[in-house]
């Protein structure tokens, strides 16, 4: 199996939905496996907040040789999302040779916007059809975005814990999350370091969304009555901020957490039900049964009003994350979704 990560660079300035546009946009993206002639197994790929191209890396037991998507079956094809830190344009690219980086003048970037993006480089690709798009959270917002799009381009749909307009709840975290970069002195001084304490605090903020008050008993409980201070719980939090910190930055982190905000499948389409009715693709909607940041109802309003389409929910402990972790409840389901649609 080859690992093959490369970079598309867009012919023309990119048109941004603000009504603004970028001078340059480039994406950086992974594909494994080969397409076959008929190009008929293309699997195509949207990764969440922080993830990137590599999905064999961070979708460990669901894609790879010898799991339900391998290689030697499917082409893979994977892109990091415009704004984000990994390979595609975001805030630390320089907007021409030699100039300087945007930072936090980085324009507005929505989930319509990273979708056009995913869209040139499809045609670049010469894909014409995907067997099946999938993602989770913000993955799935552009899933679904596409989906609502380009309604004959997909066979198959596959999103989890994820919604047709990103909640009032979820806009609050992102804002609290923002807040705290924000009071990071060091992020307004524009440097690719700036903001990484406020980028740490954001971080512990998001994970509150992302668990469980039982996960956090489960994996964080004092063994003695004893202590007064220096929780594990505490050193918990400190260290997932200083994880992300270490391969993010608060730029990024800031601009793609504005693009959850921006997206609204219904905006000038009549509503989100509107929308959703556009969707041809056999579709598989998982929900977590945990997730209190996308929770199991906004699971099954996509569900409701796809037509056709199928509802499934897992148990897991670790909540909205749990749509990254729990690799064979979900091949449990797409092994049942993908029977029934055979059958149709
Ligand atoms: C280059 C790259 O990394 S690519 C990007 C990788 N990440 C992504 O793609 C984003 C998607 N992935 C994720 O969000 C996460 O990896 C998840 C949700 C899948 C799993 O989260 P994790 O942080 O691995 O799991 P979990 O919450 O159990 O935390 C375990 C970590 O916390 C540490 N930890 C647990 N309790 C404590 C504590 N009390 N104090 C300090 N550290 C602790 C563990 O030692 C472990 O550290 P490690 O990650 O260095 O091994
Ligand atoms: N844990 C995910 C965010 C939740 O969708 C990530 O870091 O990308």
């Amino acid at each position: 199996m080859e690992d093959s990560t490369h970079l598309f660079v867009s012919p023309e300035p990119f048109p941004l939905e603000s009504g603004t546009s970028l001078p340059q946009m480039q994406v950086s993206y992974c594909t494994w496996g080969t397409l076959n002639a008929a190009g008929t197994n293309v699997i195509w790929v949207c990764h969440a907040l922080t993830a990137n191209a590599d999905v064999l890396t961070w979708w460990p037991g669901l894609f790879g040789a010898g799991f339900y998507y391998d290689p030697a079956d499917w082409f893979i094809v994977c892109a990091n999302v415009l704004g984000s830190c990994y390979g595609s344009t975001g805030p630390l690219t320089p907007a021409a040779p030699g100039a300087p980086a945007p930072y936090q003048t980085f324009p507005l970037v929505t989930i319509r916007d990273q979708v056009a993006a995913h869209e040139l480089l499809c045609q670049h690709l010469g894909i014409t059809q995907i067997h099946t798009l999938i993602g989770g959270s913000l993955g799935g917002q552009q899933a679904l975005e596409w989906a609502v799009q380009q309604p004959a381009l997909f066979e198959h749909l596959v999103v989890l814990a994820t919604s047709a307009r990103h909640s009032p709840w979820g806009i609050a975290f992102n804002e609290a999350q923002r807040m705290a970069i924000l009071a990071d002195p060091t992020y307004h001084a524009a440097t690719p370091e700036g903001g990484q304490a406020g980028l740490q605090a954001a971080r512990a903020v998001a994970l509150l969304s992302y668990r469980t008050y039982d996960a956090y008993g489960q994996t964080q409980q004092e063994e003695t009555d004893e202590k007064l201070t220096d929780f594990r719980a505490s050193a918990y939090q400190r260290y997932q901020g200083q994880k992300l910190a270490a391969r993010f930055d608060a730029y990024s982190y800031v601009t793609l957490s504005r693009a959850m905000d921006s997206h609204n499948l219904g905006r000038e389409r009549g509503g989100a039900a509107e929308a959703l009715a556009r969707i041809r693709a056999h579709t598989l909607v998982l929900g977590i049964s945990s997730d209190v940041l996308f929770p199991p109802s906004e699971q099954q309003f996509l569900a409701q009003h796809i037509p056709g389409a199928t509802y499934a929910e897992m148990d897991s402990r670790y909540g909205h994350d749990g749509f990254l972790i729990e690799v064979e409840q979900i091949a449990h389901h797409l092994a049942q979704f993908y029977a029934t649609a055979l059958a149709q």
